[in-house]
């Protein structure tokens, strides 16, 4: 390597004579001028440290970047089982936060309303129950960043408890309980910490990290300490968003209004959105002619965490699809109208290739390197459920997960297609029917969903798919072989000339070159031909040229082995 002198390395490395001077002199190193040369070594050394200077600087100022990003509020959803105080939980929100005004603050449904509590704010998404929840999560949306999931303490852990449990964290949602009632005399919080001890959730009051908070809906006690808690969480999830970024977020509802056209409710995630933006959701568009939000006052502009009813889009968008700034209405036309062709032509692949049972759902977890297969269960009684749960424990393999994302009884239900769906999963259900209209979404949705009447049959089918799942298995097979009868040195290289002497030789074959029975190299054809054709394969009894991948010290009388790997059915 050409020596180099001091003010070219300090050119290359984007510094001054006087600062690469300086750095030689604390390494002791000396020169005469800046046009000394270096040592090989020393220019090296040098290289290397303003290398990690240079990563560690870009380090500290990417983490100076995302510090100078305000956080912003968690956005929370509210789930549980039917009349565990959902809808009552929410109105007390919402009363608390009106309280805090001006007497007589009217509200309007926007999809989603703030709380503000000393210790900051916290968003709730006004729709209880998982299946809003859910809507907006099949569209590929994250909404919420915490899910408080409601039990009744005078009833503890009921099956829609444990399928909200199954939505929120196959969100990736943190969550929160709330034992809620606790104002009645019925109420035992233990019940409820031992249903969740029972689903392998250990409370915080048990040494645990499951939060489980104490409240009443009716007369608000205990709600302070959740909001603290929602708070905390958030802190630990650091959630950040820049204002000045473009504008953001997800669409929570949408409807038509007679007087008004359609109304939009969505929620800021990133940005700012302003009036007068264009924005694009899904195959729709509009440009932001008014904003109001949940005190009805109208907004110029809604910054992360912000929830607001919209005025300005010409067609309904679907709720939980992502909306997006665009510079103006070419660019908002533009890509509705690219994204309505993409549908239409996926639409007709989907057609084609969707998963319709369960040998074309474990195809594509194979295609996709998925190892856990997702199930949902729902039987005719707790009894089968747990005779079926138990023989699933002993079906999982270190290699293969079997994840059951909800155990239930009773038929499956559209909430379970969803899930299924999102989870890339299958339902088996055993002594149940799904409704007519459940199989038609999961048909739409290309979920499998099977139902069985004999256990044995339906663990069989789950045995298959453990199966379809493993790394395969593979072992060499010899194909054939082909002596090097002549050598002809070319200027793309060295081509054997072979007499197929046994089985055949195909172009994509692993090669083993053996000189006196021992193998002296290893690898794969580079050309195979026949007279002067390419060709896939060569038969016996045939003479062929061989060129391999670079290897060229061929000699009459080697011979070339041709394998290939094939898969060995396991059991
Ligand atoms: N005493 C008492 N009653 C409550 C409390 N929370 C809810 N309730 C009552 O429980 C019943 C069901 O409450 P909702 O808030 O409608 O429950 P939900 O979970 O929204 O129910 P769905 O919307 O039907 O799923 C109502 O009669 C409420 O008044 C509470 O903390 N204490």
């Amino acid at each position: 390597m050409a020596k180099i002198r001091i003010y070219q390395l300090a050119k290359e490395l984007g510094m001054t004579n006087d600062e690469l001077l300086k750095i030689l002199d604390d390494m002791g190193v000396a020169y005469k001028s800046h046009a000394s040369t270096l040592e090989d070594t020393t220019a090296e050394a040098i290289k290397e440290l303003i290398g990690e200077q240079k990563v560690a600087e870009a380090k500290r100022k990417a983490e100076e970047a995302r510090k100078s990003i305000p956080h912003r509020p968690p956005v929370v959803v509210i789930m549980g089982h039917v009349d565990h105080g959902k809808t009552s939980l929410l109105d007390y929100l919402r009363k608390s936060r009106i309280a805090e005004k001006e007497a007589g603050g009217i509200t309007q449904h926007v999809g989603a309303f703030e709380v503000k509590t000393p210790g900051g704010t916290v968003v709730f998404i006004d729709t209880p129950g998982h299946e809003a929840f859910t809507t907006i999560r099949q569209r590929g949306a994250k909404v919420a960043d915490i899910a408080v999931i409601v039990i009744a303490a005078t009833e503890g852990v009921m099956p829609q408890t444990r399928e909200a449990i199954a939505h929120a964290r196959a969100s990736g949602a943190k969550v929160i309980f709330a034992a809620n009632k606790m104002d009645l005399p019925g109420a035992d919080i233990n019940k409820v910490h031992q249903d969740l001890m029972q689903l392998g959730m250990v409370p915080v009051a048990y040494g645990g990290d499951v939060e489980v908070l104490p409240i009443s809906a009716k007369t608000g006690q205990g709600i302070p300490d959740l909001l603290e808690t929602i708070l905390l969480t958030a802190e630990l999830e650091d959630l950040r968003a820049d204002p000045k970024a473009e504008a953001q977020g997800v669409i929570l509802e949408a409807r038509v209004d007679k007087q008004a056209g359609v109304l939009v409710s969505l929620l800021v995630q990133q940005g700012t959105l302003k009036i007068g933006d264009f924005v694009v959701a899904g195959e729709h568009w509009g440009k932001i002619r008014a904003m109001s939000d949940a005190e009805g006052a109208r907004r110029s502009e809604a910054g992360p965490g912000s929830a607001v009813q919209v005025l300005g889009f010409s067609d309904l968008p679907v709720a939980g699809d992502t909306f997006t700034w665009v510079p103006d209405q070419v660019a908002a036309k533009e890509i509705t109208e690219e994204r309505i062709l993409e549908r239409k032509a996926s639409q007709e692949v989907a057609e084609l290739g969707r998963a319709r049972n369960l040998a074309d759902l474990m195809r594509s977890m194979h295609e996709a390197e998925q190892k856990e297969i997702n199930l949902i269960l729902r039987t005719d009684t707790q009894g089968s459920l747990e005779a079926i749960q138990n023989i699933l424990a002993k079906e999982s393999t270190e290699e293969v997960k079997i994840h059951v994302l909800l155990a239930g009884v009773g038929a499956p239900s559209e909430s379970d297609v969803l899930l299924a769906s999102t989870a890339n999963g299958a339902i088996l259900s055993f002594n149940v029917n799904p409704s007519g209209s459940v199989k038609k979404m999961a048909e739409q949705k290309g979920v499998p969903l099977q139902t069985f009447r004999i256990i044995y049959e339906l663990i069989d089918e789950i045995r298959k798919m453990v199966k379809g799942q493993r790394e395969p298995v593979f072992k060499e097979e010899i194909l054939g072989t082909a002596e090097v009868r002549a050598i002809f040195k070319l200027s793309r290289g060295t081509i054997a000339g072979c007499m197929v002497t046994s089985g055949k030789i195909t172009r994509n074959a692993d090669i083993r070159v053996l000189r006196k029975g021992k193998e002296i190299w290893k690898g794969k054809i580079e050309g195979l031909k026949r007279v002067k054709d390419d060709v896939r394969e060569v038969a016996q009894g045939f003479e062929c040229g061989i060129l391999l991948e670079g290897f060229t010290e061929f000699q009459e009388g080697d011979i070339l082995e041709a394998t290939q790997q094939v898969e060995v059915a396991t059991d």
